[in-house]
């Protein structure tokens, strides 16, 4: 059996306001990532995708606070690690984040080879100037981008090529995880299927691990990851390989999220996610029962009463009071 790259349990990290009200942004999440796979991340806009994406970084800036729970990288529970460990030791070297709009933010005045320098400062400073040059060089090559983009400027570079490079910069070190937040928004459906190309090539020449791909363009998840965890007002609600949450999913959040696709033959017609009536909870004041109970079309009385648990089903987990039998009963009788 493969190990565990990424282990995360019973994470809790909340968001103090400026009126000192606790967001519940990520409110016990536990899943667990193997060596090698790609887990595409899913939920509607504010159920805390990017939150965790943050907290799995270390990144604790006011006002986002941890709670508790642990995040273990290839076995090293990094909230045991200080601020300077973390920037040290982990940030880029173990894990790796590309936050949404990277590209936006890269500074307009440096060539994109001094990105790179100063990662290397930090992480290799052994190596000097041309020492970099070649390393950047070799890796831009072999991800089928241009050495010539290392003496471009970021305005220089389109919309798509401004994102691989970003993608290329973060990895230069070889994390072991990388996670990208909705890395192909914002791009066209070409550059879109070239991010994914570059993403898909890390992963084969094993500059990196594993990956969590975040994203609301669910057709991509299904093309692009192994398994897929959909998020619901800050807790983890289904988890399952591709191929089952989007054919055969269990929870009724899951399904109402897949309802609004099609997976479209050639392979990235851009689906967003159909609305869903109602809006999810405030997470400053969630509910004691499932939090998606005000929105269900199956919910009764005793889905408001006390905390739901999880539920295993072959290697699959669903956060909901029915039996996989009973649901799916109801989901039949809604396609008749
Ligand atoms: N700086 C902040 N201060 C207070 N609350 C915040 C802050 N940032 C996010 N939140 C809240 O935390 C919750 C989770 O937000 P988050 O951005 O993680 O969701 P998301 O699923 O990534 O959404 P999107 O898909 O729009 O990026 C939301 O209720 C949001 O309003």
């Amino acid at each position: 059996m493969s190990r565990n790259i990424l282990e995360v349990n019973d994470l809790k990290t909340y968001y103090r306001t400026r009126l000192k009200e606790k967001v519940h942004a990520v409110d016990g999440v536990s899943f667990a990532l193997e060596d090698g796979k790609t887990l595409g991340i899913a939920g509607e806009s504010g159920c805390g995708k990017s939150t965790l994406a943050l907290s799995l970084m270390g990144f604790y800036f006011p006002p986002l606070h941890y709670g508790g729970g642990s995040i273990k990288v290839d076995g090293t529970d990094i909230m045991k690690l200080s601020k300077e460990q973390l920037r040290t030791q982990v940030s880029g070297r173990e894990i790796a984040y590309i936050p949404q709009a990277a590209m936006n933010a890269l500074n307009p005045t440096l060539k994109i080879i001094r990105f790179i320098e100063d990662i290397m400062k930090e992480h290799r400073p052994e190596l000097g100037k041309q020492q970099v040059y070649e390393l950047a060089a070799q890796r831009f090559e072999t991800l089928n981008l241009s050495a010539k983009v290392l003496h471009s400027y970021p305005n220089e570079l389109s919309g798509g090529m401004k994102q691989r490079t970003v993608i290329a910069i973060s990895t230069i070190l070889n994390p072991k995880v990388l996670i990208a937040d909705e890395p192909t928004s914002a791009l066209d459906v070409t550059s879109q299927k070239a991010v994914i190309k570059l993403l898909k090539e890390l992963l084969k020449q094993k500059f990196i691990r594993s990956l969590v791909f975040i994203t609301h363009e669910l057709p991509l998840l299904y093309h692009v990851t192994d398994d897929i965890m959909v998020m619901y007002a800050g807790e983890v609600v289904e988890r399952g390989t591709a191929q089952q949450m989007i054919f055969d999913p269990l929870h009724p959040y899951t399904k109402k999220l897949m309802g609004s696709i099609i997976v479209p033959e050639e392979g990235m017609k851009g689906h967003k996610l159909a609305a869903i009536p109602g809006a999810p909870p405030n997470l400053k004041q969630v509910p004691s029962g499932c939090r998606f109970a005000d929105r269900c079309e199956y919910a009764r009385d005793v889905c408001r009463q006390g905390k739901v648990e999880n539920q295993m089903l072959d290697g699959r987990v669903y956060r909901c009071h029915f039996a996989v039998d009973m649901l799916k009963e109801w989901y039949k009788n809604e396609g008749a």
